[in-house]
């Protein structure tokens, strides 16, 4: 899943040094708050009792901060961290191999687990609850089980989206952790630590900026300064400003709330070929030419959060917010067809 590119998609994207912003310790780690003092806990307590954290869920829209958590997790516990992701696990075997090696209390870290298939899930399962694999080993009359013990490991998991987890392995996992969109106040705390990092002066309405227009994710922000810096290296003396800050941006065509092209070219379409909508996804999508899911996943979350569009029964409807946002005049009953829409379902 991957849109057509562009400067602030949150997904990742090989060309970032995105570790060397990664924060290394829960105390390193800025924002969620409520996420992070209960993992705290969590590891505290697995520490004192010797004991293998309980398996932990991630969930969150991409770029907020799932892997990073997941590898302070091993660190803080003390343990190997072991990493892969769902669409890359293609046989019952490769999960076997990889549980197998495991040692004591390590994090295995499976990203995007919402795409493994349903073979390697069943071997998940009793790995998961009883730590055994259950085996079938040969074809035919002379195919036998075999049970083989594991470690006592943790698994953590991240996925974009929950709904499409079956309910038999979302229900074993003892710690689901939702990770929400960042306060601007907590993204510009984000780049000013980056600016530190990277060595690069950064005013105070500099990282107000950059902060205000990272569409609340902290991969986005980290991506964004180093855009700025680029900019304000080759056009100035690599002091970073809110003037400078503003004239990289807008020539990221990144707007004053953080959206972009795409984002624009979304809530534009539903405004100038469906009235607003509402409009199903399905169509969105084929006007778009972008993938469904990437645009459930990546666009749709942050412009709900800010409230540019409402989830209907009848499709996607584009708010008050949005139209104002896009120069518009909105349709003048659009509260009351709102209002119909919701009494419909
Ligand atoms: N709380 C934070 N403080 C500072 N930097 C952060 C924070 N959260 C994430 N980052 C930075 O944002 C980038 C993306 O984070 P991460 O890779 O953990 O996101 P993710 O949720 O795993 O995304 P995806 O769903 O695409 O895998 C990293 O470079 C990381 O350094
Ligand atoms: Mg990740």
């Amino acid at each position: 899943m991957s849109l057509s590119p562009r400067l602030i998609a949150p997904e990742k994207r090989g060309e970032d040094a995105e570790q060397t912003l990664r924060p290394q310790t829960l105390d390193d780690f800025v924002g969620q708050a409520a996420a992070r003092a209960n993992l705290k806990v969590f590891i505290e307590a697995a520490k004192s009792r010797s004991e293998a954290l309980d398996h932990v869920l991630f969930v969150g829209p991409p770029g907020l901060g799932k892997t990073t958590l997941a590898q302070i997790m091993a660190r803080e516990l003390g343990v190997n961290f072991r990493s892969t992701s769902g669409p890359v696990i293609a046989k019952a075997g490769d999960l076997a191999a990889l549980l197998t090696n495991l040692e004591e209390g390590d994090v295995l870290f499976i990203d995007e687990i919402h795409r493994l298939s349903p073979a390697v899930e069943e071997i998940l399962y009793p790995a998961m609850e009883d730590f055994q694999l259950d085996l079938i080993i040969g074809e035919g009359p002379a195919a036998r089980s075999v049970k083989i013990d594991l470690a006592r490991f943790t698994l953590v998991a991240a996925t974009t989206r929950l709904g499409l987890l079956t309910n038999p392995l979302r229900d074993r996992f003892g710690i689901p952790v939702r990770l929400n969109f960042y306060t601007v106040e907590e993204l510009e705390q984000i780049v000013r630590r980056g600016a530190r990092i990277l060595q690069m002066p950064l005013g105070n309405d500099g990282a107000l900026e950059i902060a205000r227009r990272a569409r609340g994710t902290p991969r986005i922000a980290g991506r964004l300064l180093r855009r700025v810096r680029d900019f304000a290296s080759v056009a100035g003396d690599g002091h970073v400003d809110r003037k400078i800050a503003d004239e990289a941006l807008t020539r990221l065509e990144v707007d004053a709330l953080g959206l972009d092209a795409l984002d624009r070219r979304y809530l534009s379409m539903i405004a100038r070929n469906f009235g607003g909508g509402p409009v199903g996804i399905e169509t969105i999508a084929a006007g778009l030419s972008e993938p469904r899911d990437a645009i459930e996943d990546i666009i749709e979350p942050y412009l709900i959060q800010q409230g540019f569009i409402q989830r209907t029964p009848r499709g996607r409807m584009l708010t008050a917010n949005a139209w104002r946002h896009l120069g518009l005049d909105a349709p003048k009953d659009l509260a009351q067809q709102q209002i119909n829409l919701f009494q419909e379902e």
